[in-house]
């Protein structure tokens, strides 16, 4: 269990972390969410000792990381990729971390197997690729055992097969009731990962939520319909109400209307239907709309349909930090 109660760090004038209040939990797998800039390396370097807080605390099972006698059996974690020494051999540099830390040769044996360097273990690391170094890293990490586990960008830069075999080993470490703290800026790949989400924006909780429930609170569910006759429907719909928005080859977005409403309103004019489908939100709109004001620069994008207006209480008003 990772604990954070008024956490704060100050860099001079930037305030990199707010008072940040969260906890993060055994047994499932908590992603760590926010624009480039937001605080979630402080944060994570905090939580690992790296970094001293300007005030509040951050405890891993109770006690700061530098209060526990054996650091590595309690949090195992994958910062910086390749943080290591480039001349030594990866199965040296494990054994030199076990030697130091009072943990087996056999352990070193054990987590090469694990995350399958053997066949490379006796190369030097500096000549490792990106994905070697990942898992040598995430071997490190797992050298004694521990019961909390934090991954910094996991699968920045690895290929299918890399990236698939991380989420599969962070899910099974959280399966067996371990506590698993990730960051990434891979929507896609967190919305697979992940059960539950802490969503930061410049220094400040935004969310603390279940996965489905993030999405469904910081998003807008629509209906892509496509008709022959797209702007008599879009009248018609536009009459009872609901936000209509002409897209491509005469398909129109529908928000505030169900698919049977919007089926009702067509059969009822006597026009046709080529397409009639609920488009689910996905975790990276719902993160986009949620973080909108906390994104430090924004680049020149090409045009894009406006969202929906939000209405008193839509989702793009919600804030689920503290639920
Ligand atoms: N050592 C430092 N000295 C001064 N400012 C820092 C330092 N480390 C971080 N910051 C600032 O603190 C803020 C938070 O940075 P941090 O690296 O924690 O964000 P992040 O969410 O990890 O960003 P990214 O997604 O880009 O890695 C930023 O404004 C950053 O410039």
């Amino acid at each position: 269990m990772i604990t954070a109660r008024g956490l704060t760090k100050r860099y001079g004038d930037t305030t990199a972390v707010d008072a940040i209040d969260f906890t993060v939990k055994p047994g499932s797998v908590t992603g760590f969410l926010g624009p480039n800039g937001a605080g979630k390396s402080t944060t994570m370097r905090m939580v690992t000792g790296l970094d001293h807080p300007t005030s509040g605390t951050v405890t891993v099972n109770g006690r700061s990381y530098r209060d526990h006698p054996a650091p590595l059996h309690e949090v195992g974690c994958l910062l910086e990729a390749k943080a290591i020494h480039g001349g030594r051999s990866a199965y040296n540099h494990l054994l030199w971390l076990a030697k130091s830390n009072g943990i087996s040769r056999g352990r070193v044996d054990e987590v090469i197997g694990l995350v399958g360097l053997e066949d490379v273990a006796h190369k030097r690391a500096g000549a490792f690729s990106l994905g070697m170094g990942q898992r040598l890293g995430i071997a490190a990490a797992l050298l004694g055992d521990p019961g909390v586990l934090l991954f910094d960008e996991p699968v920045n830069g690895l290929d299918p097969e890399g990236i698939r075999w991380i989420r599969t080993l962070i899910r099974n470490l959280a399966a067996d009731g371990r506590t698993v703290f990730v960051s990434s800026h891979l929507m896609s790949e967190m919305a697979l990962t992940a059960d539950h989400l802490l969503v930061i924006g410049r220094g400040k909780i935004l969310a603390d939520t279940n996965m489905a429930d993030f999405i469904a609170r910081n998003s807008t569910e629509h209906v892509l319909v496509r008709s022959p006759h797209a702007a008599r429907l879009t009248a018609e719909l536009r009459a009872k109400g609901w936000q209509v928005e002409a897209a491509d080859d005469n398909a129109l977005t529908v928000y505030g209307a169900s698919m049977e409403q919007i089926g009702d309103v067509a059969g009822s004019h006597g026009l046709f239907l080529y397409e009639l489908r609920q488009v689910q939100a996905s975790l990276e709109e719902a993160f986009m709309r949620l973080t909108a004001d906390s994104v430090e620069f924004h680049a020149g994008r090409p045009a894009e349909p406006a969202p929906a207006p939000a209405t008193a209480g839509s989702p793009a008003n919600l804030t689920t930090a503290g639920v």
